[in-house]
């Protein structure tokens, strides 16, 4: 399968550098909800989502709706999840959507399909993966991402305390469990690398890990991808976290932020502002 859509690398980069580092994350937690004044029911998931696609669409380079959410609500919360991707699309702004799949290569096929494939029924720009049950086992989503133009972000270092139990362990060549997938996402990466290009295979690295980047042998700049850096805000990232986190490495970045931006809703001016500001800082800071 191939596709005339620009690879997912190059189209970021140009996002970025119209909007800004940030993308905007759709959670719609029962608190926000309540604190927005609507129902935490399918009404209230629906005009909360709709709220966000209308204050980021046009305004950020990315948005990420995160999956679990909306399937709180099952196929009805996914049908407007679906609705949130084609309208975002539609206003020219890009979509990582927050699924963290991952599983024996067969069945990564069938989430390539739904997320990714070119009649991909939850089409998303991008999408993010887990790679535990090896970097390897990604690979049909992989190909199938590079066939079709768009993106993945596997999971290195997340922004959660707990992910160094694995993420931190050597393997038997001396390497670290994230150095060792940041390695597969280079390889994966290497053409674009060698045309100064950003690649269309990404990585989460959280911007709340300190010093465990170049601790744990984490070489991002060779891995010639995106970097999305969930943290900032709620989980007390700053952007001076972000500029000393991903130090060598910031053109790459794509902060990201949820909760924090969302506090600001539910009137869509000071949601779109709100989302503006944070992008406006992180790029001052970062002086990308
Ligand atoms: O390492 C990771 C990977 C993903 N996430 C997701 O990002 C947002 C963060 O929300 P905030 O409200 O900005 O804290 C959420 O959807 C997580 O599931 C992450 O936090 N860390």
């Amino acid at each position: 399968m191939t596709t005339d859509r620009v690879p997912f690398g190059l189209r970021l980069q140009v996002a970025m550098a119209e909007h800004g580092p940030l993308c905007a994350g759709i959670d719609p937690h029962r608190g926000l909800l309540e604190s927005w004044g609507l129902s935490y029911d399918l009404a209230g998931l629906e005009r909360f989502t709709m709220t966000c696609v209308e204050a980021f669409g046009g305004s950020v380079a990315a948005v990420k709706p995160q999956s679990a959410f909306f399937e709180v609500f099952g196929a009805k919360g996914v049908a407007v999840l679906e609705r949130a991707l084609a309208e975002l699309r539609a206003a020219g702004t890009l979509t990582v959507l927050d699924v963290k799949r991952g599983d024996i290569g067969t069945t990564v096929d069938a989430y390539g399909e739904a997320f990714l494939g070119q009649d991909a029924p939850t089409a998303a720009d991008a999408i993010t993966l887990s790679p535990y049950l090896g970097y390897g086992s990604l690979r049909p989503a992989i190909d199938l991402a590079h066939a079709t133009g768009r993106g993945v972000f596997v999971l290195a270092l997340t922004s959660n305390p707990e992910g160094a139990q694995v993420q931190h362990a050597r393997l038997a060549d001396g390497r670290s469990v994230a150095g060792a997938v940041a390695d597969g996402a280079a390889q994966d990466n290497a053409d674009e690398r060698a045309n100064g290009r950003l690649g269309s295979v990404g990585l989460v690295v959280g911007a709340t890990v300190g010093s465990a980047v170049s601790d744990l042998g984490v070489d991002l700049p060779a891995m010639a991808g995106p970097i999305l850096a969930p943290g900032l805000g709620a989980q007390g990232a700053t952007a001076q976290d972000v500029r000393a986190v991903f130090a060598g490495a910031l053109p790459q970045v794509l902060a990201s932020s949820s909760r924090d931006v969302l506090r600001a809703g539910p009137d869509v001016t000071t949601l779109r502002e709100r989302a503006r500001a944070v992008a406006g800082e992180v790029a001052d800071i970062t002086g990308v």
